[in-house]
């Protein structure tokens, strides 16, 4: 099994990665000092996989359980799937000492975490994430929220979990385009921080698509050890954290604005990760083969690479100015300036945005 400490202090936690590692959960969470109700938040199609198996489990550990299934994908991320959740949790007695489970991907993740953030003004959080997306990103960093029609995820907390557990097999009823999805952020972790794992990444996706379990863990692992070390730095997001952002911009314009669930968060992150690598290009910061390189490895997984027609120019840049980067009316992106380094811009112009948006 690999082992990533998560070192903030008071609120560090471990992340754990191995396949068949579901089957530990009740043993793990019996020796952290939780109470005995759990509140486990899974969506109607994990529920069908892996829901009976966790319930089973955690009741053999001695906790009682209270299954709750929000509807699949983007849009149970709002305050009244959220408001749902409270409800359950006050009918089964949850306390201040009672964990709120997540059992899923980022949706489950954000929303399960946002209730416990805010449930009795914070209970135990524990995340154990079944999309490749939720296993190297969402899972790890306390960034829970739920979104508003007008942006994505404005309605929000950073509250961190008490334990990542990350059981890679099952990873293995995935379908192709949600791991493709997963793959977005993957590429990500190479652009903005790790120019062999870059490299690496351009030699072996085929083996991450293929669901080879050493590649997938390989993967994970760079990825939780990269986004733990951003997190440490900047737990809040006051400054440097925002280069996980890279690609974000652009994509949450394209979530909101297309309808979320349209286009899945990865999907759209790939596209924004093209156009910011553009912006960049047109700063002098990235080569144009350094360009051609994202844009081929993001092609080579089959994401999607160009803007939908239907957005304007206009209605994108609109769209951006929720973005919670945004200070003074200022719009801000986190933009490579080589593959494997990133840094914050502010006050990019919206003539410069539009040049690469046409
Ligand atoms: N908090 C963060 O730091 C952070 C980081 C990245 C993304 N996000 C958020 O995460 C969300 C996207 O997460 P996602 O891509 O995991 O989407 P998701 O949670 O919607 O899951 C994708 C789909 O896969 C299904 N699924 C999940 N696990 C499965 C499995 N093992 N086998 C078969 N099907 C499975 C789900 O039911 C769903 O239909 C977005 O809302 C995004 O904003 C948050
Ligand atoms: O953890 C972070 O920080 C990230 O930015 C990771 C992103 O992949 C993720 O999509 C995050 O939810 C976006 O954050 P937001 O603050 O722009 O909503
Ligand atoms: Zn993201």
């Amino acid at each position: 099994m690999r082992e990533i400490d998560v070192a903030l202090g008071s609120r560090s936690y471990p992340i754990y990665i191995a396949g068949g590692l579901l089957n530990n959960l009740g043993a793990y969470l019996s020796e952290m000092p939780l109470g005995k109700k759990v509140l486990l938040v899974t969506d109607t199609n994990v529920d069908s996989l892996y829901g009976d198996k966790v319930r089973n489990l955690l009741e053999r550990a001695g906790f009682q359980v209270a299954v709750i299934r929000v509807p699949a994908g983007e849009n149970a991320k709002t305050l009244e799937q959220a408001a749902g959740l409270y409800d359950t949790a006050f009918d089964h007695g949850l306390d201040r000492t009672c964990p709120v489970v997540a059992l899923g991907g980022g949706v489950v993740g954000d929303l399960s975490g946002f209730v416990a953030a805010t449930y009795m003004r914070g209970v135990p959080f524990v995340q154990v994430p079944t999309t490749l997306l939720a296993q190297v990103d969402s899972s790890v960093g306390g960034k829970v929220a739920v979104n508003h029609p007008r942006g994505k995820n404005i309605i929000g907390a950073f509250y961190q979990p008490k334990m990542v557990l990350i059981d890679v097999d099952t990873l293995q009823t995935l379908n192709a385009r949600e791991l493709r999805a997963g793959l977005a952020e993957v590429i990500k972790y190479g652009i903005i921080w790790d120019k062999e794992f870059f490299a690496w990444l351009e030699e072996n996706s085929s083996r991450v698509l293929h669901l080879e379990t050493a590649a997938l863990e390989y993967v994970i692992e760079t990825c939780c050890k990269i986004k733990a070390a951003v997190v440490e730095q900047d737990e809040t997001e006051q400054g440097r954290r925002a280069i996980l952002n890279y690609g974000h911009t652009i994509g949450h314009a394209i979530e909101s604005l297309s309808g979320y669930g349209t286009y899945l968060h990865g999907e759209a992150v790939a596209i924004g990760m093209i156009i910011e690598a553009r912006l960049a290009r047109n700063r002098n910061l990235l080569t144009d083969d350094e360009v051609t390189r994202i844009i081929q490895l993001l092609s080579q997984v089959q994401l999607p690479v160009s803007v939908p027609r239907e957005l304007t120019a206009k209605d994108m840049i609109k769209s951006m100015y929720t973005d919670k980067k945004v200070t003074e009316s200022k719009l801000t992106f986190a933009l490579p300036v080589s593959i494997g380094y990133c840094k914050v811009f502010q006050g990019l112009s919206e003539s410069e945005i539009e040049q690469v948006l046409s």
